[in-house]
């Protein structure tokens, strides 16, 4: 897939894909008073898999959603590939999102009246890329994930795990340096939450893309180079998995001084 090897080499090899300095978040609803974030210092090379676990509740899809600019910080900076997102109008930072991010949810958020193809092609055609292009590249993630004979299904046809594949097929369509999954695996059997955990593996191995994983699996967890587990709004921990980072490509560094 042709179009799918610039975005990484868009970044230096050892250039900071993701920088959190200091970022909180609070959420005031009527009288009640949420402190989701504390806080939280955090780096992420380029080429990195990096999984974030905690209890429930204590902050996990915050982080992500400021981290990726769909939600705003209360106070901290943040930077993705260099820039500080907190600079950038809503306008920029949408087109921002769509150039260099890719997103994987639980519930798949596919639009249930388009086929396959036609949410796949979507965000290529918000973000621009012309009819003709759109079809192409969009045919070429869904060989890419396995799937171009369902490509005209509908996603109620299809099974979980297609689903999840057509919306990695959708995620990696705009060719993006990072890819955000919040529990990318949570509604699928342990045989098709494998599969989704390979072909994500294989992104990375084979395109560079970093991954930022939110997950409760811990069968999930172990398979990402780093792992980072969160407590009442703060990174309790944060380490990188020796299993895991025996399967490191090698152009991705060591990032024992990334954090
Ligand atoms: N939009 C919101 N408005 C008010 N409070 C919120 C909002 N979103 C999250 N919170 C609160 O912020 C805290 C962190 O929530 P968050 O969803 O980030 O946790 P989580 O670790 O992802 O949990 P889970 O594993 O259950 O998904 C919780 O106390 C939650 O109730």
């Amino acid at each position: 897939m042709q179009h799918l090897s610039p975005a990484p080499l868009r970044l230096s090899e050892d250039e900071i894909m993701i920088e959190a300095i200091a970022i909180r978040k609070e959420f005031t609803t009527g009288a009640l008073h949420v402190q989701a974030l504390k806080g939280v210092d955090l780096r992420i090379a380029r080429g990195e898999v990096v999984a974030i676990m905690g209890p429930s509740g204590c902050g996990k899809t915050t982080l992500l959603n400021c981290l990726s600019g769909l939600d705003a910080v209360t106070s901290g900076l943040i930077r993705i590939a260099g820039r500080d997102i907190r600079s950038l109008s809503d306008r920029e930072l949408t087109a921002f999102r769509a150039r260099e991010m890719g997103f994987i949810f639980q519930t798949y958020n596919l639009l249930p009246v388009l086929s396959g193809l036609e949410n796949v092609e979507l965000p290529l055609l918000v973000s621009g890329v012309r009819a003709r292009e759109a079809r192409a590249r969009a045919q070429a993630s869904i060989e890419w994930v396995g799937l171009t004979r369902w490509a005209r299904h509908r996603p109620a046809e299809m099974s979980g795990g297609q689903r999840q594949r057509f919306a990695i097929a959708r995620a990696l369509a705009t060719a993006p340096a990072l890819v955000w999954a919040d529990e990318p695996t949570g509604a699928l059997d342990s045989i098709t939450s494998q599969e989704i955990i390979d072909l994500m593996l294989r992104l990375n191995r084979e395109h560079g893309l970093t991954f930022v994983w939110v997950t409760h699996a811990p069968e999930v967890a172990r398979q990402a180079q780093r792992l980072i587990t969160m407590r009442d709004g703060l990174i309790e921990h944060d380490s990188l998995q020796t299993a895991a980072r025996q399967s490191l490509s090698p152009q991705v560094p060591e990032n024992g001084g990334m954090r």
